[in-house]
């Protein structure tokens, strides 16, 4: 029995990477379930997994503990996750200041979901080229997340300014891009991984005739060591299981003030002696990050003012 390392799912059948090199066509053995999960692929892109080759063709028969995953609600209504990918060193948002903006809450969103998980997460601000006229909101974006404890990467994709960072932070290591369309993440991949043959419309095309709502990643990997994980067609990270009261420790900067709440259970909303809310007041915490919190909170109706 060899270990190999999943690199595109469709559902039913995997790609791996054998070995010696090679990109093997794969099925499940079986059932294979992860037990007590419910997510809509026991499989993902990111797995070791344990296969046999015979002649009828190759099979999966275990997958490996995971170092960790990153995992999202199946779609909007739905009880069920997807697991976008596992075992990760770092996930990356790639956002726009302009031509699109990104939703600040789409990136909090992000943000929290990487924290819950314990994935390392920053941001790069593509289109740096289109920002650089607009430089007041350039810093005012990246003082909002560095405050808040991330690492802002700008760069331009189509100029190649900043790519050189970005090529030594994922040298070597499993790293997960996502971000909204248009933001620029294949013309990123393309320019990280050269012969990478980045496949722009399939998932759309499923997504026009209505077939599925969940995304299938797809890992790329560098020619010097490492990979890089392209996630099509991802609109929100809906929260899987973090209950209301748990929001705010995946907010970093508001874990370094509620230790000063008056009130061990604070809710950060409405309590007297609220040290969180001081700190916006003071301006020590982003008005933005705190309303994308208080939308988390909302999401449940629950904590309502
Ligand atoms: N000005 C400018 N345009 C860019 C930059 N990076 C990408 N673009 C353009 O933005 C558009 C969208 O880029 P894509 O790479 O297709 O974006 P995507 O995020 O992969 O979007 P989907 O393919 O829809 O998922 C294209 O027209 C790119 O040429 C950049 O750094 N500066
Ligand atoms: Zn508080």
């Amino acid at each position: 029995m060899e270990t190999g390392i999943v690199t595109e799912s469709t559902g039913s059948r995997y790609i791996i990477l054998t070995p010696d090199g090679r990109r093997l066509e794969t099925r499940l053995r079986g059932r294979l379930r992860l037990n007590g999960s419910r997510t809509t692929n026991p499989v993902a892109v990111g797995d070791r997994v344990l296969y046999e080759e015979t002649p009828e063709g190759a099979t999966i028969t275990a997958v490996e503990p995971r170092r960790n995953y990153l995992i999202r609600r199946a779609s909007n209504l739905s009880k069920e996750s997807h697991v976008i990918a596992s075992n990760l060193d770092r996930a990356l948002l790639v956002a726009t200041l302009f031509s699109p903006v990104t939703n600040t809450e789409f990136i909090d969103r992000f943000l929290v979901t990487c924290e819950a998980y314990a994935i390392p997460a920053a941001i790069v601000l593509n289109k740096l080229d289109l920002a650089a006229e607009r430089p007041d909101e350039l810093d005012e974006f990246i003082a909002i997340y560095e405050t808040a404890g991330y690492t802002v990467y700008p760069v331009s994709a189509t100029e190649g300014t900043g790519l050189e960072t970005l090529r030594e932070l994922t040298a070597g290591k499993t790293t997960l891009l996502t971000g909204n369309s248009g933001a620029g993440k294949s013309t990123l991949i393309k320019a990280l991984v050269p012969d990478a043959d980045v496949r722009i419309n399939r998932i759309s095309e499923y997504h026009h005739k209505g077939m599925h709502t969940t995304t299938f990643a797809r890992m790329y990997p560098l020619a010097g060591g490492g990979n890089i994980i392209d996630t099509p067609g991802i609109k929100g990270f809906g929260l899987v299981d973090i209950e209301p009261g748990e929001v705010f420790r995946y907010f970093p900067e508001f874990m370094r003030h509620s230790p000063d709440c008056q009130y061990y259970n604070c809710t950060h909303t409405h309590e007297p002696g609220c040290a969180v809310t001081a700190a916006v007041e003071r301006g020590d915490i982003a008005p933005q990050r705190y309303i994308s919190y208080i939308k988390l909170l909302d999401e449940d109706g629950k904590y309502r003012q």
